[in-house]
């Protein structure tokens, strides 16, 4: 299959292996010159995977109407901020090519403002002719483990079965495991809103907090993601999958993690700006805890972990005041929440 992968940052750069590794024929977007070029000529991309050697049939174009035309299936491998742009621009490409294709996206995060997801965002800026379906690719995956063969396990969904089967063929091998679901809300809320934890896991850890308190904030964790990802239209029993369990624990407990690195950064006392410039790639958990904040107020849904950190990262509430909001909360029962969305769920069977 001819594919091409949009963005060649660290998790465009190690799914481009993965194809490429099935068979593929595949050719890489990216905006920025220098890097085209040295996956052209030296056949690396240092900046996002250091020591990564990429096999010479891997090309580079910083052309997006020549990748656009190359790609019987495109891969959005960009930050959600950059999806809308990208989409409109491909859209047009896509036209004046009189070209429908399998559009695939990996991306993980909520649109800041319009609070959607980006399949939704995808959908409204494409027109209907130009795809066939629209799919996501998500689950447990750090780009250094993938680029380095580890073995993973990850999850396709779309709306139509069609699109989710063709992505699922395309990235499967012995190393990359791909399952495919129909919940496409679920596995894109788990994807999202997992990275609003491993921020608050980050933190824990770089204020030297220990196990108990990083399970409890992981455990609770997921139920807010649970309350929030069903009260958007996902299955509950998604979130004990891959893209909900799965990916939060991966997360929240690698150094890998630019969400994880991100909190522990902001322990040592160092502003949320200067993380974001330093870091050097995209950390969606900020913007995304933004919107999700907005959108438990809009839905009134109890997300006390996502509350706190979105005020700890935007008004200045202090670690003490956060410690202490969360612990001193109105008592509760453990099964209000996502014990209780399941149970619900399978009796409704
Ligand atoms: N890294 C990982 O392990 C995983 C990442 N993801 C998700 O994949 C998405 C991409 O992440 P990742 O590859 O890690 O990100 P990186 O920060 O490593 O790379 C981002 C890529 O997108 C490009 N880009 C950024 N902004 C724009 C823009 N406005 N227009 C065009 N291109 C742009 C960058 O170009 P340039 O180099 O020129 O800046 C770079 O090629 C994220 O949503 C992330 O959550 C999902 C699973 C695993
Ligand atoms: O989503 C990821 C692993 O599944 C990568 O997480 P970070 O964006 O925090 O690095």
């Amino acid at each position: 299959m001819k594919i091409s992968m949009i963005g060649t940052g660290s998790f465009g750069t190690s799914l481009a292996m993965v194809l490429d590794e099935n068979g593929h024929d595949v050719l890489m977007y990216g905006r920025n010159d220098d890097t085209v070029h040295e996956i052209n000529q030296e056949h690396s991309n240092k900046n996002y995977l250091k020591d990564i050697k990429l096999n010479e049939t891997i090309k580079a174009t910083n052309d997006l109407e020549v990748a656009v035309a190359h790609g019987e299936m495109l891969v959005l491998a960009v930050p959600v901020k950059a999806m809308r742009t990208m989409a409109r621009t491909i859209n047009v490409i896509l036209t004046e090519q009189n070209k429908k294709v399998l559009i695939c996206h990996v991306a993980k995060g909520l649109e800041l403002g319009t609070h959607k997801r980006v399949s939704e965002v995808l959908q409204e800026e494409l027109s209907e002719n130009n795809y066939t379906d629209i799919a996501v690719l998500s689950g447990p995956s750090h780009a250094e483990e993938v680029s380095l063969m580890l073995p993973t396990t990850v999850s396709t969904a779309s709306v139509n079965e069609s699109g989710r089967k063709i992505v699922q063929d395309a990235f499967i091998n012995k190393h990359f495991r791909v399952y495919e679901n129909k919940d496409l809300i679920g596995v894109e809320v788990g994807g999202a809103l997992k990275n609003i934890i491993a921020i608050a896991i980050g933190i824990l850890d770089g204020l030297g907090f220990g196990d108990n308190t990083k399970s409890a904030v992981i455990t609770r964790g997921l139920h807010e993601i649970a309350r929030l990802g069903t009260k958007m239209g996902a299955d509950p029993l998604t979130f004990m999958g891959l893209t909900g369990v799965g990916d939060l624990i991966v997360t929240a407990m690698s150094e890998h993690s630019r969400n994880f690195r991100c909190g522990k950064m902001l322990a040592s006392g160092q502003s949320l700006d200067d993380i974001i410039e330093n870091m050097g790639m995209v950390v969606e958990g900020v913007n995304t805890t933004k919107a999700a904040y907005e959108l438990s107020q809009q839905f009134d849904i109890d997300m006390p972990i996502t509350n706190v950190l979105y005020l700890y990262l935007f008004e200045e509430l202090s670690e003490e005041e956060a410690f202490y909001s969360l612990m001193m909360r109105d008592k509760t029962s453990e099964t209000d929440g996502l014990i209780a969305l399941m149970k619900n769920r399978i009796d409704s069977e």
